[in-house]
């Protein structure tokens, strides 16, 4: 049989950065909230067998009404956000019910989401135990210090910048993340958990696509690349 693989969505920031009047999860993406176009995909991959979804506090009922608006099948729960992300998956991982070998942990606010890298993402964690969707860095990196002084230029080749989906087996993020809480070490992704205790974490060749809906030219961005996947399919 194959593995029970839950999908965690963190949709519980505050997208100070996008500066909209309502959470960015509920902006318009080609007309369908930016929420929808990323649970769909999930909804839709044969290897995904339930979705939890972490809502803010005081959002779940709208959370509700678009879930049962556009017939997320697999969702089994909503549960309540906390200040960061970390916090936000914890109580997404937390509130896992019955038997779950992978867990897979995708950002709501990356709607451009494919379930080719969602399988390849978990086949990475199913070999390694974790993984990681990954970009090649495309610019010139600088460490910048006091006075906005050039202290170094880091060696692109070794760079990659981190993306989700982030895949494990259940009981290397549990204990990742159950130690990062203990040591209060708080990490701007998933795997970092992982790696701080000497784990192996693959890295998934990602997509530039797949980008995350942080600053308002995103959304430009994104409508663009979805205007051009609607067409390409009909
Ligand atoms: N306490 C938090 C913070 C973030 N997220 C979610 O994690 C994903 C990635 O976070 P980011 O896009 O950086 O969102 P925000 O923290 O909302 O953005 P900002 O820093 O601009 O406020 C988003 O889908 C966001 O909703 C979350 O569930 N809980
Ligand atoms: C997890 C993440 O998507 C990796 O890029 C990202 O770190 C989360 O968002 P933030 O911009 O760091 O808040």
């Amino acid at each position: 049989m194959a593995d029970k693989c839950v999908a965690i969505i963190p949709a519980a920031g505050q997208g100070k950065r996008m500066n909209a009047s309502v959470n960015k999860q509920f902006l318009s993406l080609q007309g369908m909230p930016v929420i929808v176009h990323t649970l769909r995909v999930f909804d839709e991959c044969a290897a995904v067998d339930e979705i939890i979804l972490v809502a803010a506090a005081g959002e779940e009922h709208l959370y509700r009404k678009l879930i049962t608006e556009y017939e997320i099948r697999k969702l089994t729960g909503i549960v309540t956000g906390g200040r960061e992300r970390q916090d936000s998956v914890y109580n997404g991982v937390l509130s896992i019910r019955g038997d779950c070998e992978i867990v897979i942990i995708h950002d709501g606010a990356r709607p451009l989401i494919t379930q080719d890298l969602i399988l390849k993402t978990i086949a990475a964690a199913q070999e390694t135990g974790a993984a990681v969707v990954c970009v090649p860095v495309k610019d010139t990196i600088k460490v910048v210090g006091e006075n906005q002084r050039v202290k170094k230029t880091l060696d692109r080749q070794l760079l990659w910048q981190a993306q989700t989906p982030q895949a494990f087996r259940y009981g290397i993020f549990i204990e990742a993340i159950e130690s990062a809480r203990a040591d209060r070490f708080m990490g701007t992704d998933d795997t970092s958990l992982v790696e701080r205790l000497g784990g192996d974490v693959k890295v998934v060749l990602g997509s530039y696509e797949n980008l995350k809906i942080t600053t308002p030219e995103d959304l430009i961005l994104a409508e663009a690349i979805m205007a051009r996947r609607n067409k390409q399919c009909g």
